[in-house]
């Protein structure tokens, strides 16, 4: 029998492929897209800017940024179809789910029938989900048949307008702006494999983001964002969440929000995410959660050298705008899409069907035995 090689578990530290869209942790803890920081973007783009800049593979100048952007609100309309596939869906579906489906049925109505038509699907995507995923929630949980085709400038202030029923303020805003730039892009992380992988068997562009959401789903990657707020939720001081910090440590629990694939000390979007957590922090007067996730964040460095990842302070962040927790990770999908559609295209580029290998550890050759000889 073949040994288990565990060196390659996870295929870390493999190269898989190239790609021109980012790098995460080349020296330490970078990320850059198309070259560009994320610093930089965080501090001065427009998300749809940086959508721009990955979809289309430039910044966009400012007559380029206003036609996009007026061609995004164009896009926010949901077809009658679809509407009523999301009307159907209980409101206790997990609401990854809903996008699973909700992309699905899209490109059931849309469907991508050459990949010419690859970007303008890219974009009535990244108009669309937030109307997707606010129709479902606002139709099962209030009961009302939202228009989602408001006239707000951007993607997150799209987004909260319709989940909120009124235009998010100047800081919600600013901070969902934010939150888009950081979770747009990272390089071959599982879901945007997921993505190239379908998209190496030249299949169509829904199918690839719809296998993308599953993959992002989980609570080992997008999912750890509202796994991070259930664990934080309840603990009511600092020195309560130290306490259950060490418990689950003790008990070689997983603290979700914390490590990372591929940095080693830091990730740069953290203290990004982490200084608008604390300013919403005080926009609300919180004096417990925020307090809570600094602790744990201490005690989780302190204990094992093991830092906040993107994900851990946007949920007190998301939390403090009033996203309802099951919300956390479609936002994720909401952005994220612009990286998955730029990968997809870059597989299309230059494709050749991905198809490793295996290392077999099952048994050696057996003798074929009749039915009725089995045991
Ligand atoms: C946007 C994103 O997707 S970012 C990632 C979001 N996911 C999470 O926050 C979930 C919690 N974190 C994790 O499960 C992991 O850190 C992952 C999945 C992100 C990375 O997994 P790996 O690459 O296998 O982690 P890595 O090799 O660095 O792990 C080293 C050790 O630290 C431990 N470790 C890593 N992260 C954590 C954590 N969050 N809590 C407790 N222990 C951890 C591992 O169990 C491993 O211990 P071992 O050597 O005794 O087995
Ligand atoms: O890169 C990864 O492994 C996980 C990821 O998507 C991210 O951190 O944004």
């Amino acid at each position: 029998m073949a040994e288990t090689a565990s060196n390659t578990a996870g295929l870390r530290g493999q190269s898989a492929g190239s790609t021109a869209l980012c790098t995460v942790g080349k020296s330490g803890s970078g990320l850059t897209y198309r070259g560009y920081d994320i610093h930089d973007l965080a501090e001065h783009a427009r998300f749809e800017e940086v959508a721009y800049l990955l979809l289309k593979g430039k910044l966009p100048n400012q007559a380029e940024l206003d036609a996009y952007v007026t061609r995004l609100k164009g896009l926010r309309g949901l077809p009658d179809a679809l509407k009523t596939v999301l009307e159907q869906i209980p409101a206790d579906a997990h609401p990854m789910d809903v996008m699973r489906t909700g992309c699905s049925m899209l490109g059931n109505l849309e469907t991508e029938e050459s990949f010419d038509e690859q970007q303008d699907q890219s974009d009535r995507m990244l108009a669309a989900f937030p109307s997707i995923i606010n129709y479902w929630y606002r139709y099962s949980h209030d009961g009302v048949r939202i228009d989602t085709e408001t006239d707000d400038e951007s993607v997150g202030g799209h987004f909260l307008h319709l989940l909120h029923g009124k235009p998010a303020s100047e800081l919600h805003a600013r901070v969902m702006n934010v939150s888009l730039i950081l979770y747009a892009e990272h390089e071959f992380n599982a879901s945007t494999f997921t993505a190239r992988v379908c998209a190496s068997t030249l299949s169509d562009i829904h199918s690839c983001v719809t296998g993308a959401i599953g993959s992002l789903r989980g609570p080992l990657h997008g999912g750890a964002n509202e796994a991070a707020m259930a664990m934080i939720e309840d603990w009511q001081s600092p020195d309560e969440a130290e306490r259950e910090i060490l418990g689950m440590l003790e008990r070689k629990e997983k603290i979700m929000g914390f490590g990372h694939a591929i940095y080693r000390e830091s990730d740069p979007r953290n203290a990004i995410i982490k200084h608008w957590s604390k300013r919403l922090a005080e926009d609300v007067g919180d004096t417990r959660l925020y307090p809570v996730s600094e602790r744990v964040e201490a005690v989780m460095w302190r204990e094992k050298k093991l830092f906040c990842n993107a994900d851990f302070f946007h949920a007190s962040a998301y939390h403090f705008m009033g996203i309802p927790t099951k919300l956390f990770t479609p936002i994720f999908v909401c952005s994220r899409l612009t990286g998955w559609c730029a990968h997809v295209f870059e597989q299309r580029e230059n494709n050749r069907i991905i198809r490793p290998s295996a290392d077999y550890t099952g048994p050696d050759k057996q003798e074929w035995l009749p039915i009725e000889q089995r045991q």
